[in-house]
């Protein structure tokens, strides 16, 4: 996917709020996006889903800009998973997951049961697969719109803040997850987070956005430091090197 000179503004906003971004997201790996709050980042990432059309610049997948898909190709190929996903009318968990197979016309089919029974076993989802959505707690919720997205079979998948609702446990189950669906699947993963050891460990680039502009992008040990951290986020953090790696320890 590549992002070419792209600016957005809300209607009443008095400037961009992504100013000229360019950058290429490399396909088949996870790449995270970091920010301060309200640099932009969910903005870019409903571009990125055609949720927003960028006010000037472009975004081509494959070569192919991304305004000149259809509808129910571009669901093939991009899904995207909310940090807030509301429910209006009470379904199950089957049901919800089986609408991620509308790109491919068979919605509400049974028969589509054999494509969607291996994710929710992937995402430990066998034992609530008939319980109502609105019985489970926020972080079995946020699972199950992830088996949504993947019922969809999409190359991209986009992330906005997964771990949010998640215990310590199902954050780090899901960063794992999320770190082996490029293998499993084939699918590339641009997701946001807040949590900085995350994309330390499980993004292979990092692109710190602030102001709508790209800051540093790369290889996260070298984006991720202690002079970034500080311009950036204004924290006082050390990247300590442990026998398990890096991590970004913040000062109290
Ligand atoms: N629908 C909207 N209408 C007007 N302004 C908006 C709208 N959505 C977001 N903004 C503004 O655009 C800017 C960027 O918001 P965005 O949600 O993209 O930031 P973010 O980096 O994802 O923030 P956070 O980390 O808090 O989720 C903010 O100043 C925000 O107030």
């Amino acid at each position: 996917m590549k992002i070419n000179a792209v600016c957005f503004s809300y209607p009443h906003s008095k400037h961009n709020i992504i100013d000229h971004l360019s950058y290429h997201i490399k396909p088949n790996i996870v790449t995270a996006i970091v920010g301060p709050n309200g640099s932009g980042k969910t903005t870019l990432l409903r571009m990125l889903a055609r949720e927003l059309i960028p006010t000037s610049g472009n975004i081509q997948l494959n070569q192919r800009e991304i305004s000149n898909f259809s509808n129910k190709e571009y669901a093939q190929k991009v899904a995207i998973v909310h940090q807030h996903n509301p429910i209006y009318e009470d379904i199950s968990v089957i049901d919800l997951v089986r609408f991620g197979r509308t790109p491919y016309g068979s919605a509400l089919n049974t028969a589509t049961d054999d494509s969607i029974l291996p994710i929710l076993e992937y995402l430990e989802l066998v034992p609530l697969k008939q319980r109502s959505m609105l019985s489970l707690s926020g972080g079995q919720q946020q699972r199950v719109w992830l088996a949504m997205a993947l019922a969809q079979q999409p190359e991209y998948l986009l992330l906005d803040e997964p771990t949010t609702y998640l215990d310590l446990h199902f954050q780090a189950s899901l960063m794992k997850l999320i770190a082996r669906l490029n293998t499993d699947f084939n699918i590339t993963v641009i997701m946001i987070v807040h949590d900085l050891n995350q994309a330390l460990h499980y993004s292979q680039r990092t692109v710190v956005i602030n102001h709508g502009k790209i800051i540093a992008s790369g290889d996260p040990t070298r984006v991720l430091t202690q002079e970034t951290l500080q311009n950036v986020f204004q924290i006082d953090a050390d990247v300590v090197r442990t026998e398990r790696g890096e991590f970004i320890l913040q000062m109290p």
